[in-house]
């Protein structure tokens, strides 16, 4: 589902003299349908930028990223936006909303961008909502004056509200409190039973190891020391 293949990146500092940066040279990985994959190494060993290059938000020097049948490293714009809306889901560490949103139709969205209607999109955002232990009293209210806490929980409640084929997780148990982070590991078991591809990062090693089926190492993607 997902295949990564010669994967290169570089940044360049163009405010800084066009300093060259060079994260990774020759990255290869497949993640099939149901398994779970945790990127690991040391900080600054690209584990943000390689999901960055898969969500499409950086762009690869060289290689292949392909997501179902779309290469992130070649897809135009739209291709890209039509990928996330379908395949393609992130569950980033932080939510990012309009305001003035009810909490509701921020879970539901994802659903209702692919042609569910709005009844069973509210089932199943009032579902995940009451399953991550979101106070049904604030369900109409935006989630912009939330905890930091209940922030993070929509935004698991609307990452996984659509069943995306292939899913990307930031440190999605992250500060979470065990309770949480028992329903959130759930649902990520719940992804992978129902066939998703995922990719994550978890500093969490227990939870890493739960869901996990594999480690990747991406300080084996660095570019090799060159004289
Ligand atoms: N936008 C950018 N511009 C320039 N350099 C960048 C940029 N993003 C990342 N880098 C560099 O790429 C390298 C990898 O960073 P990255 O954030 O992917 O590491 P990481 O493994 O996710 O680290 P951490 O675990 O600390 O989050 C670092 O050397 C970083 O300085």
């Amino acid at each position: 589902m997902i295949e990564i293949r010669d994967l290169s990146k570089e940044f360049v500092l163009h405010n800084q003299g066009g300093a060259v940066i060079p994260v990774m040279a020759g990255g290869s990985l497949s993640v099939a349908p149901g398994e779970c994959v945790a990127l690991v190494g040391a900080s600054g060993a690209g584990k943000s930028t390689l999901m960055r290059m898969i969500y499409g938000n950086y762009l690869a020097n060289g290689g292949s990223i392909l997501v179902g049948d779309v290469d992130l490293a070649r897809a135009e714009p739209r291709e890209i936006l039509a990928l996330r809306r379908e395949v393609l889901g992130y569950v980033s560490q932080f939510l990012r909303v309009v305001p003035r949103v009810p909490t509701l139709d921020v879970v539901a969205e994802p659903l209702l961008n692919v042609g569910v209607g709005v009844e069973e999109a509210h089932e199943r955002a009032r579902d995940l909502l009451g399953r991550l232990n979101i106070p049904e009293r604030l369900w109409a209210l935006s989630p912009t004056t939330f905890s930091g806490g209940e922030q993070q929980r929509v935004n698991i409640a609307r990452g996984f509200a659509h069943a995306f084929p292939a899913m990307l997780l930031d440190e999605p148990t992250a500060s979470l409190d065990a309770k949480n982070r028992e329903v959130v590991l759930g649902l990520i078991e719940e992804a992978k039973a129902r066939g998703a591809a995922i990719i994550g990062i978890f500093h969490d090693k227990a939870a890493r190891e739960r869901v996990c089926d594999r480690e990747v190492d991406v300080t084996g993607f660095a570019p090799k020391a060159v004289a």
